[in-house]
């Protein structure tokens, strides 16, 4: 049984002061909330807090990171090293984020070699994947995944699946509030974890597969009750307590 994941990507938003009042409130409403994972991805100048806070709260919040990079150390000014996520306690990592294969040109190459890395350095990829709207529209979603998903494995065989997170994130659905229906997410979902199962049934059946696209408290509920949708990466829903915790319990409900 996959146990669910919902992890709130908090991209370029918070301060200090946000991060205390976050935490705060998530540990105050997820409270006896069983049957799911929940992670939190700040901007990392705000890990050390968060790190100190979850910890004096001996909060069950499990804490990420938006990105990394591909050096362990040297001459690599503004990067981020795997280890340094490690120090401050993150442990489940996004990478390949539409947001940073367009802005920062990521190609699915260099995206698969900080999927490696950060297996390499015994931290969870929460890997990103999906499709444009003018590939949606071209009948393409598949084929993109497939290429995505096919950088990783083809590099570093399906086993490096083992552990790791996959989300697919239409790029039409991310903060646009027009998210994909929960049957369209279940058959995408389910081609997703047919491709991997070509190459490893026992593999496929393992992974979470989240979806990630304009989830709030309201439509989650069907998102969750889809056989292949194993929890969500959330964006604007995750800044506010009461809405990210809302999704968190209607995954710990749905897949009880
Ligand atoms: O990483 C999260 C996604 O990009 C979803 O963002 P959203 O929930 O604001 O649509």
């Amino acid at each position: 049984m996959r146990r669910p994941l919902v992890m709130g990507n908090w991209k370029l938003n918070g301060s200090k002061a946000m991060v205390a009042d976050l935490i705060k409130g998530l540990d105050a409403q997820l409270a006896g909330v069983e049957g799911v994972d929940v992670a939190i991805a700040p901007p990392v100048m705000y890990l050390d807090l968060a790190e100190q806070l979850l910890g004096k709260a001996e909060s069950k919040i499990l804490l990420g990171s938006q990105n990394v990079d591909v050096n362990a150390s040297g001459a690599f000014t503004g990067d981020i090293s795997p280890e340094m996520l490690k120090d401050f306690g993150a442990t489940h990592i996004i990478i390949g984020h539409s947001e940073r294969r367009d802005y920062h040109a990521e190609s699915d190459e260099y995206v698969a070699k900080k999927f490696a890395f950060l297996k390499e350095h015994g931290l969870v990829p929460v890997l990103c994947i999906g499709e444009s709207e003018a590939q949606n529209e071209a009948g393409e979603t598949v084929a993109v995944c497939a290429r995505q998903l096919d950088a990783v494995i083809n590099t570093q065989g399906v086993e490096a699946l083992n552990g790791a997170v996959i989300a697919y994130e239409p790029i039409w659905a991310i903060g646009t509030g027009k998210a994909a229906t929960a049957e369209d997410a279940q058959r995408i979902h389910a081609e997703i974890r047919a491709h991997i199962a070509a190459k490893s049934e026992e593999v496929a059946k393992n992974v979470v597969i989240q979806y990630g696209g304009s989830v709030k408290p309201e439509n989650a509920e069907a998102y969750f009750a889809q056989p292949d949708i194993d929890g969500a990466l959330v964006g604007g829903a995750a800044l506010n307590a009461e809405s990210f915790a809302a999704i968190a319990k209607a995954a710990a409900a749905a897949k009880a």
